[in-house]
């Protein structure tokens, strides 16, 4: 069953020395109880969300427009499910759904083009029909031009490039919300951020985060799956839900931005650790103590750097457990570091032949969470976080992933 969740506020998802100095955990990783350490989730469940009137659009159509930037195999998969969706309900959403496509020559055709004439995206996620009023743009401005809904969902490390253009004034609508699918972090030195806190203070409009168990192939597939949304106001929830969620696709939504958001980006950190696994062709108990470990220093790492959070996120919802179980078995990160172990190749190799255009997170997401346990001393507190790093970028002898 999807739900709605009616959010109350919370911090921001931003931890900084200066924020939280004064908490000098010295705690080993083994002492750290999770449970007491988050807060509790909201108890009460307000009414199903088909039986409440959307918020009101900023638009002066009095409808809603919504507008995805990134058109790799998530961001297709995503747009495939909103266009589908705003299609069945006129009267409250504008029927075209634009789509930013960053432009590419697929057999000498623009992929825009062939995406627009085909209803396919041939080069990221092939064989899967696309409605007819989802529509590919080249233009990144035109595709959130009067926009209500944005949806941004480009590989991480593309997302600055992407919020500059849109810095210029009159580009993003005013009252328009944001929703983040993107999984990562943003580190700097001290300083640890999610996207959706990002995307929210450099175009000041509210931002959701989504993430689940989710291989976007699967999801295009409509094969039965969930997902988390962590929503700032209700009224967000209700908006994004209406958005997203499917029959195939069911949507809970959770007053928990920060937790949805870093659930999504470690999950990639242990995904790695997974695929060494694999690469050692070691069995299925190896896999669920390192699939345990994980979980439990992705719930400690986000109850001490964001502290609002909650602990239900990482157990009760698609975002947490489900997550890293299908990342940890089917996921690109699993696969490319099982392809590290076995060849001892460069990560962009691997990445280049195995993904063949599609971006691995999991590396350069390993690389600034230990960066930055180094700059807060409290790498001794997250070890399968620290041998992942290690094997992965200093020569680390695998084993050692279980020297914990
Ligand atoms: N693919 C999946 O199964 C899932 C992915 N995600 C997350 O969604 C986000 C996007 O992932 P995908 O859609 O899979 O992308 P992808 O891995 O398929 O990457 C291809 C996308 O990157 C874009 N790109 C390549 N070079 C670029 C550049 N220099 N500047 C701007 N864009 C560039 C391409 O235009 C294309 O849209 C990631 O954070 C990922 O972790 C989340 C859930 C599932
Ligand atoms: O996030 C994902 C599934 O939810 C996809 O994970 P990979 O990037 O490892 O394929």
């Amino acid at each position: 069953m999807s739900n709605i969740i009616a959010p109350t506020p919370q911090r921001p998802g931003v931890s900084s020395v200066s924020s939280s100095s004064s908490v000098q955990l010295e705690d080993k990783m083994s002492n750290v109880n999770i449970s007491s350490t988050f807060t509790t989730p909201a108890a009460t469940r307000p009414p199903s969300p088909l039986a409440s009137p959307l918020p009101t659009s900023p638009l002066a159509s009095g409808k809603h427009k919504v507008a995805i930037v990134g058109s790799g195999s998530w961001g297709t998969a995503l747009a495939k499910i909103a266009a589908e969706n705003i299609a069945s309900r006129p009267d409250e959403f504008e029927s075209e759904v634009r789509m930013w496509v960053r432009e590419k020559q697929v057999h000498g055709r623009n992929l825009t083009e062939v995406i627009n004439t085909t209803h396919m995206n041939e080069r990221y996620l092939p064989d899967i029909k696309l409605p007819k009023n989802l529509k590919a743009v080249g233009n990144l401005k035109k595709v959130v031009e009067g926009a209500s809904l944005i949806v941004f969902v480009t590989p991480h490390q593309f997302l600055h490039t992407v919020l500059y253009e849109f810095k210029a004034p009159g580009v993003i609508t005013p009252g328009a919300r944001a929703v983040s699918a993107i999984k990562g972090v943003e580190v700097n030195g001290t300083d640890i951020s999610t996207f959706a806190s990002l995307i929210e203070s450099k175009l000041d409009i509210p931002c959701s985060a989504l993430s689940g168990a989710n291989v976007a192939l699967e999801v295009a597939r409509e094969q039965f799956c969930e997902t988390t949304i962590g929503c700032p106001t209700h009224d967000d929830s209700l908006l994004w839900h209406a958005v997203f969620n499917a029959k195939k696709f069911q949507v809970q939504t959770v007053e928990d931005v920060s937790g949805v958001s870093l659930a999504g980006a470690l999950k990639n950190v242990v995904a790695l650790a997974a695929g060494f696994v694999d690469g050692m062709k070691l069995g299925g108990n190896t896999k669920a103590a390192i699939i345990r470990i994980g979980l439990k220093e992705m719930a400690a790492f986000t109850a001490e750097f964001f502290p609002g959070s909650q602990a239900s996120t990482f157990t009760n919802e698609s975002a947490g457990v489900a997550d890293l179980i299908t990342t940890c078995t089917g996921g690109r990160n699993a696969k490319c570091a099982k392809d590290f172990i076995r060849t001892g190749r460069p990560w962009e190799a691997i990445e280049r032949d195995l993904l063949k255009g599609q971006k691995l997170q999991g590396t350069a997401t390993a690389e600034e969470v230990y960066n930055f346990l180094v700059t807060r001393k409290r790498t001794h507190s997250y070890p399968l976080f620290v041998q992942t790093y290690k094997i992965a970028f200093e020569n680390l002898d695998p084993e050692q992933l279980f020297e914990l």
